[in-house]
């Protein structure tokens, strides 16, 4: 049993620190959760055995090195956990009996990001930091003054704390995501937060979209009972997420179901309800362990998940060769809808789940992401399922696969391989790429199977007879692909480098290289060191660049383009900067001289960000000629309103 108790601990101790200090989980949260709560018995049942050390008497992970300790003022602990009805019963039923009286319960939803500690004198944040281990975390102002979500400046000048949830909206999440330039998809949204704020850079999380909600003041204490507090923070510019309420003992499982029931819907992802003495007194009173309060209680929900049939492994070819396996499923239905294929990630994560064709597995959906297989239900095993070999050759081309080092991923080399032509192609077509009308993934295949398209410059030779070769395609569809080819020659340089589809460059680098250049031919001549000399440019995404531009396909690419003329409109010469970090922009009206992706691109270079709607979020509403309700809405919102010769003077260098 000892060794159990050692076992545990150290699966534990090992898990948590790939979740909490590298974002990398390499259990689910369900699975941890269990393991956790059979050391918890183990060390009920065996008082001996208990120690200061054990994962059951701490918070969090020992802080990362990458930023400078912070010592909280009170420690920033976790919450207990409840599974079911009964147990949440049983708590309500203990703090009665240690309050010698029924307590005030307030229910809010739990949050799936993580904690975060706000710290302001005289009205402005003077101090952001994380909560490590719960006495010590990481110092991260720096990464939260580019925050938009989170107030800078408030008005109140005493000294005040405030405590809450960062988060990544699943929204934002889902876009991330797609970011080609990231090593590995983020497992859910809650390690996408992390991961985005605890960055070396600024600006990276500046461009990620997170979001705050206020869930506690620690200081000033002059309030009586949480909900008071809840409303001056608010009143301070705070958000305070919505569903929060005042429950009677009698009601509160019924809530909590509600609360089950109402979460699908939201923007952010919720994993459980924390259920809290709503008088500060009462909090005084109880108290709190080394590891959690003793008036808070969270009650976590069960994760979405189902049982079903392993039918088939099969494996894609993506645009860069990744091949990436997926499952195929017997039909079943999980959080509401049919779900009959999911991924399995990686070849690592196959065999490190031993995953077989047969088993029945556990699939999961949480929120919009894409289902997964968590893992095969080992114990409904048949004995003669033979173990899942990875294939070895491409399904598309039969170019024998390739894996570098310690990557996870197999990958095509053939960069000519026809899967990858259709996923480039169609990449290139892409909204945030040349964004080519007419050219989805469909076409994109059509294209590349009758041989009208090899490498993606190929398109803009096509002739109405060519195009006029597709299945299904009237006089109507191409004139409509045709004007959408002739449109997208004039794109800026940022679009066509993301459009290229080279590793490791996705929007946001593709725009910083862009601002960097004068046109397309400038890549011809790039060197390593210019690129990595560029703010936000590391070695591995400047070789990447290099590289694409060396290798056949892309220096044949790179000259179909060039003879096309589609070299890239370019952007206002301007060095990229760090000028407009955390200002947030809405570009309306028609400029003489710049077309609206050009000050996208150039706003960007200089840190700051670009979204399509003005909002209360809004910094400024940049306006040229015409500008018609975006201006009428910004001005009711009181968003200042700026000239294009305004916002290049802010940029320019003195
Ligand atoms: N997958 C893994 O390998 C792994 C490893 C370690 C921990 N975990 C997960 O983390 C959990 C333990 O982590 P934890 O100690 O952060 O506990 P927790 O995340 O379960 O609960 C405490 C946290 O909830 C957050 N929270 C969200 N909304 C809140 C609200 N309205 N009021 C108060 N707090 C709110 C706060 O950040 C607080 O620190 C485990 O139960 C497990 O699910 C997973
Ligand atoms: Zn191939």
């Amino acid at each position: 049993m000892a060794d159990r108790i050692e076992d545990l601990r150290a699966l534990l101790d090992r898990a948590s620190y790939a979740y909490y200090v590298l974002d990398a989980p390499v259990l689910t949260d369900a699975e941890y959760d269990v393991l956790f709560r059979e050391l918890v018995e183990l060390e009920r049942l065996h008082p001996e055995r208990a120690g200061a050390t054990s994962p059951t008497q701490r918070v969090g992970a020992t802080p990362s090195q990458l930023f400078a300790p912070v010592e909280h003022a009170s420690p920033m602990l976790s919450i207990d956990n409840v599974f079911d009805v009964s147990e949440l019963d049983a708590w309500v039923d203990r703090l009665a009996r240690l309050l010698g009286g029924e307590p005030t319960l307030f229910v809010e939803l739990k949050i799936d990001g993580l904690a975060l500690s706000l710290r302001y004198d005289g009205g402005l944040l003077v101090q952001a930091a994380t909560r490590g281990d719960g006495r010590i975390g990481e110092d991260v102002t720096a990464n939260i003054y580019v925050v938009d979500a989170i107030p800078k400046r408030i008005a109140y000048d005493a000294p005040l704390e405030v405590r809450g949830e960062i988060y990544l909206p699943r929204s934002s999440f889902q876009a991330l995501n797609q970011d080609p330039t990231l090593k590995a998809p983020f497992a859910n949204p809650r390690n996408a937060a992390a991961g985005s704020l605890r960055q070396k850079d600024p600006r990276v999380t500046a461009s990620r979209g997170l979001a705050f909600f206020a869930y506690q003041l620690e200081e000033p204490t002059q309030f009586e009972t949480h909900h008071e507090a809840l409303a001056f923070l608010s009143s301070l510019g705070f958000a305070v997420e919505e569903h929060g309420s005042l429950v009677d003992q009698g009601q509160l499982f019924e809530r909590v179901q509600q609360l089950d029931q109402s979460r699908a819907d939201l923007d952010y992802e919720t994993d459980g309800v924390v259920v809290k003495a709503d008088r500060m007194v009462d909090r005084r009173r109880v108290g709190v362990t080394s590891r959690a309060p003793r008036w808070s209680i969270a009650f976590k929900f069960a994760p979405e998940e189902q049982l079903t049939r392993l039918l088939a492994i099969d494996i894609s070819v993506g645009k860069t060769g990744k091949i990436t396996p997926f499952a195929e499923l017997d039909p079943v239905v999980v959080s509401g809808s049919t779900v009959a294929r999911a991924t399995l990630h990686n070849a690592e994560q196959i065999e490190r789940k031993d995953v077989r064709v047969g088993d029945l597995v556990v699939v999961r959906k949480a929120g919009e992401i894409i289902p997964e297989v968590v893992g095969p239900v080992l114990a409904a095993r048949t004995d003669d399922l033979p173990k899942y070999r990875f294939p070895d050759h491409c399904p598309s081309c039969g170019s024998v696969l390739v894996r570098d080092g310690d990557e996870a991923d197999f990958r095509c080399p053939n960069r000519f391989c026809l899967e990858q032509l259709v996923q480039r192609l169609s990449h290139f077509g892409s909204r945030d790429a040349l964004d080519i009308d007419g050219l989805g993934e469909m076409r994109a295949r059509q294209l590349v199977e009758l041989g009208l398209v090899g490498i993606p410059s190929d398109i803009y030779q096509l002739s109405s007879e060519e195009f006029a070769q597709l299945p299904g395609v009237g006089e109507k569809m191409i004139q409509r692909l045709m004007a959408g080819v002739e449109v997208s020659r004039g794109r800026t340089l940022g679009r066509i480098l993301f459009g290229l589809a080279i590793d490791n460059v996705g929007v946001h680098v593709a725009q910083v290289v862009a601002a960097s250049m004068r046109s397309l031919e400038d890549l011809l001549v790039a060197k390593v060191e210019d690129l990595v000399a560029l703010d936000g440019i590391g070695e591995t995404v400047a070789s990447s660049v290099v590289g694409f531009r060396d290798d056949p396909y892309g220096s044949q690419l790179l000259s179909g383009l060039i003879a096309q003329g589609v070299v890239g409109a370019t952007v206002i010469p301007q060095a990229a900067s760090d000028r407009l970090a955390g200002q947030s922009f809405v570009i309306t009206g028609s400029f003489s001289d710049y077309s609206r992706d050009q000050l996208r691109e150039l706003i960007i270079a200089n840190g700051g960000r670009v979204s399509e709607s003005v909002s209360r979020k809004t910094d400024y509403l940049l306006a040229g000629e015409r500008a018609g309700s975006k201006l009428e809405k910004a001005q009711q919102l009181g968003v200042e309103v700026i000239e294009l010769p305004v916002l290049l003077s802010r940029i320019s260098s003195e």
